[in-house]
């Protein structure tokens, strides 16, 4: 939805080249403005854009993501897309990538970045949420700059839920929810993946100021306790 009216945007200041209108789109004021003209003409009342604000939240296999989503869902009202899930959504429905897919989760390995970032644009572009928690993606550098390069935005913040890997370890083996990929050897697949690929990522980010760490031991209560101030000091930004 946000980028169904984000494209009106560039309709409106490409198509109708007035003074009136370039010096309104200059001025931010656009929006108002079309609103205005299309309420008079229907009656009715056209949706505000909403910037998106965006969260990439990451950590190793069985760090907590998922669960510490459900959390900022309930309590901030995020639309959760988990990569993870979208990917095992396209296995199940058998769609032309699923078996590869399958085979790269299997392995632990990363799904091409093209392959990922489509399914999450698209989500992006169905949502009527302008709020985003992206669950375990970027995997890879390549996969961030793929994101900034399609997408065409970065995030405004990123969350790392850091934990010890015998905790990771016990916690995905425990999970029992008949995922291919928990078991010893994909594991211990997918923590040198996360090491050699994923903490390069998270660095990235750190060193853009945007990094918040999440100290990933304890209950999920506690360690929500640490993520619950960062959202309530984005509130009046994030809308
Ligand atoms: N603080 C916690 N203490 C103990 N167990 C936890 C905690 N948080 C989550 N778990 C459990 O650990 C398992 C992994 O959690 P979760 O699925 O949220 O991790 P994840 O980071 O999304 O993992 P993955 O990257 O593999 O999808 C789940 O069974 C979950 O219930
Ligand atoms: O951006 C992504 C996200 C995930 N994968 C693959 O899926 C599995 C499982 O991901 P979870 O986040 O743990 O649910 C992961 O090990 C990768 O194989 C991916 O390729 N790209
Ligand atoms: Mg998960």
């Amino acid at each position: 939805m946000w980028r169904r009216v984000a494209s009106l945007s560039s309709f409106i200041s490409s198509s109708n080249s007035s003074f009136l209108a370039q010096a309104a789109c200059r001025l931010n004021i656009w929006e108002s403005l079309t609103t205005g003209i299309a309420q008079q003409a229907k009656g009715v009342i056209v949706p505000k854009e909403k910037t998106p604000f965006i969260t990439f939240v990451l950590g190793g296999p069985g760090s907590g993501k998922g669960t510490q989503c459900i959390k900022i869902v309930e309590t901030f009202g995020f639309r959760h897309l988990s990569a993870g899930d979208l990917l095992r959504r396209e296995i199940a429905s058998n769609s032309a990538d699923g078996a590869m897919i399958l085979n790269t989760i299997k392995e632990g390995k990363i799904v091409p970045s093209e392959v990922t970032v489509k399914l999450i644009q698209k989500e992006m572009e169905l949502s009527e949420n302008h709020k985003f928690l992206i669950d375990g993606f970027p995997r890879t550098e390549e996969n961030r700059i793929a994101f900034e390069q399609i997408i065409g935005v970065e995030p405004n913040v990123v969350l790392f839920f850091d934990c010890p890997e015998e905790e990771m370890v016990k916690r995905v083996l425990n999970r029992n929810q008949g995922r291919v990929d928990d078991n010893l050897e994909t594991i211990r697949k997918r923590l040198k993946v996360f090491e050699a690929l994923n903490l390069p990522v998270i660095n990235y980010y750190s060193q853009r100021g945007k990094l918040y760490k999440i100290n990933a031991i304890g209950t999920v209560d506690e360690i929500f306790e640490q993520v619950h101030p960062v959202f309530r000091a984005f509130e009046q930004v994030v809308g």
